[in-house]
């Protein structure tokens, strides 16, 4: 597969509003070619909106987004998004879903990325007989096959168990590490966006409340002491703000991260 480049994603002033609620109030963001930015937030604060405004399926209703220096308006053709269910066609068998809507001869490229995510042997099969995360894995090669230059993620593991969840995790680092495509994370699990991003970005009250380098070598370790204090230093700076009583009261730090 040829190696893409990562488009530049800026967000400028960008509000976005559904009739009278304020979702994101002002969001400024830059996101260079190829870096990996995780958004995390509390439920409901936005962070799929924001995904959706780079995906071009909202617009802002004011401020702007730009791809490459260029004003986006309509459908993101640069980008991709892989959601939390792989929303494959059951009536289709794997490599049809990974070629759905491409044109001319696209099989090969197909077997290609599907041999990328580990289920070459796979692709006759129909989406019923796969698990959760081989699914998962199809939706990630579909999201792939078109070489796209920004790759957005929401939750897209977020219903797997925690060891497929590892995997997945793994396999999405290494292909980004060879593809440099730009990629965009929303996620709830810290553990996660510390073991992915080059950022974490929160968004609180509509705004990037905090936008935090992670300055540790891949493949991180969640065992390194390095790792555990930065996942400590966001939990305590999202529960400082938190009002509800049930997640401060959580005796341990799992507790609280379960509680998020
Ligand atoms: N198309 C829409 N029309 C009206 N309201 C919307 C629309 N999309 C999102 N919202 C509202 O915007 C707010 C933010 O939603 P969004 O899905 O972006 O939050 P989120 O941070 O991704 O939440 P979660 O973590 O629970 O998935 C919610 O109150 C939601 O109801």
């Amino acid at each position: 597969m040829e190696t893409g480049r990562g488009a530049e994603l800026v967000f400028v002033q960008v509000a976005k509003q559904f009739g009278d609620q304020q979702v994101l109030r002002r969001i400024d963001l830059t996101v260079k070619p190829g870096e990996f930015i995780a958004i995390i937030g509390r439920s409901g604060c936005g962070k799929s909106t924001l995904l959706r405004l780079a995906a071009g399926l909202e617009t802002p209703t004011s401020g702007m987004i730009q791809l490459d220096g260029q004003l986006l308006h309509g459908l993101n053709t640069a980008a991709r998004v892989m959601f939390q269910d792989a929303r494959l066609l059951p009536w289709r068998r794997v490599i049809d879903n990974v070629g759905l809507g491409l044109k001319g001869d696209w099989k090969e490229q197909a077997i290609t990325v599907l041999e990328q995510v580990g289920l070459a042997d796979r692709a006759k099969d129909w989406p019923s007989v796969l698990s959760g995360g081989q699914r998962q894995r199809v939706a990630l090669a579909r999201a792939l096959i078109s070489r796209p230059q920004l790759l957005l993620l929401d939750e897209p593991l977020g219903a797997l168990d925690a060891l497929t969840r590892i995997e997945m995790q793994r396999l999405i680092e290494r292909l980004w590490r060879e593809q440099r495509f730009t990629a965009l994370l929303v996620t709830h699990d810290v553990d996660e966006a510390v073991m992915l991003a080059d950022r974490v970005v929160l968004i609180e009250d509509g705004e990037c409340a905090l936008d935090l380098p992670v300055r540790l070598p891949r493949p991180r370790q969640r065992g390194d002491a390095a790792f555990a204090d930065l996942v400590d230093t966001i939990l305590r700076r999202i529960l400082s703000t938190e009002s509800d009583e049930k997640v401060i009261a959580a005796s341990s730090m799992s507790e609280k991260r379960r509680a998020l």
